[in-house]
């Protein structure tokens, strides 16, 4: 089984480092693609795949095809790949809003499945949602299932909706999770403490929140009220972000990810 990985950025070379890496595929049946020459440099260094800047020398050969480009460059490339790609071969999109049906007409073919990961892949700790269109078998899904399942875990969804959903809440995420970092480290620094310092107390503070909580059955509420004594500073904590309606505007924020998604899916 041979895969092709089209754009070599953040998730596209993430999943290529971990494809290559993985029992699933050997050296030389991994491609990857880019067209911008900074990135075709430092591919040069990389060895655990070969590495291509047309399309004609690797897609014929590929059974799997990863596409990994930002959504608004997908029009550009399937035009190019239209002429190229055949019956059988598979496409896995990880871009935002790309419908499966935009692909299918934009490419002529059917086998498609979308897919939504998310950053943490980077270090094997991502998690990524994905559905197929009908014309993908039972079989072939499972070795796409392994395929993503390289960089962390994944979650077969039932429709396209989920993955628009998911974009809302596990692919953009992360990024949440880092504002919330970075207000943390901003009090931090503003209470006196070094940026050093104010790092340490941050991050240990979500490393150690996390394990707590994967290591239980408990609800997140209810690990809120152990941290919290009656008339103390977590309840003075918890009853301001309570008082501003932080909870809503996080809700919010992952409906405006999710609206996003379902937005750049009927733009041209
Ligand atoms: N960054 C993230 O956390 C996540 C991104 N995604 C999706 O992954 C996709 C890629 O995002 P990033 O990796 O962050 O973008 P990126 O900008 O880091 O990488 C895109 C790569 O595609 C290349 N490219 C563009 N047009 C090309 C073409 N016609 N042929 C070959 N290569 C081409 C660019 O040179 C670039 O290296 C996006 O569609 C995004 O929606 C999904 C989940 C999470
Ligand atoms: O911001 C974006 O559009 C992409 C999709 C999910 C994470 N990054």
């Amino acid at each position: 089984m041979k895969v092709l990985v089209i754009g070599a950025g953040n998730m596209g070379l993430t999943y290529a480092q971990a494809m290559s890496k993985s029992k699933f595929l050997k050296k030389k049946d991994l491609m990857i693609l880019d067209n911008s020459p900074e990135k075709l440099l430092s591919l040069e260094k990389i060895e655990h795949f070969d590495v291509y800047d047309q399309l004609k020398d690797c897609l014929p050969k590929a059974d799997i095809i990863f596409i990994a480009v930002k959504p608004f460059h997908s029009a550009e490339l399937f035009a190019k790949m239209k002429s190229m790609v055949l019956p059988d071969q598979i496409i896995i999109s990880i871009m935002a809003g790309v419908t499966i049906e935009t692909m299918q007409t934009a490419l002529g073919i059917t086998k498609v499945v979308r897919a939504m990961p998310n950053l943490p892949a980077q270090v094997g700790k991502g998690v990524t949602s994905f559905t197929a269109s009908k014309e993908v078998s039972r079989l072939e899904l499972i070795t796409v299932e392994s395929l993503l399942n390289t960089t962390g875990k994944s979650l077969k969804v039932s429709s396209e909706k989920y993955i628009d959903a998911s974009t809302g809440i596990s692919g953009s995420g992360p990024a949440y999770v880092f504002y919330f970092m970075q207000s943390m480290m901003e009090a931090a620094l503003k209470m006196g403490f070094s940026s050093g310092d104010s790092k340490v107390l941050v991050t240990q503070t979500f490393d150690g929140a996390v394990e707590l909580f994967n290591q239980s059955d408990l609800s997140p509420n209810t690990w809120m009220d152990r941290v919290a004594s009656k008339g103390g500073t977590t309840r003075a904590a918890l009853d301001s972000m309570e008082d501003n309606n932080v909870k809503e505007r996080i809700k919010e924020a992952a409906y405006a990810a999710f609206d996003r998604a379902v937005e750049l899916g009927k733009e041209k």
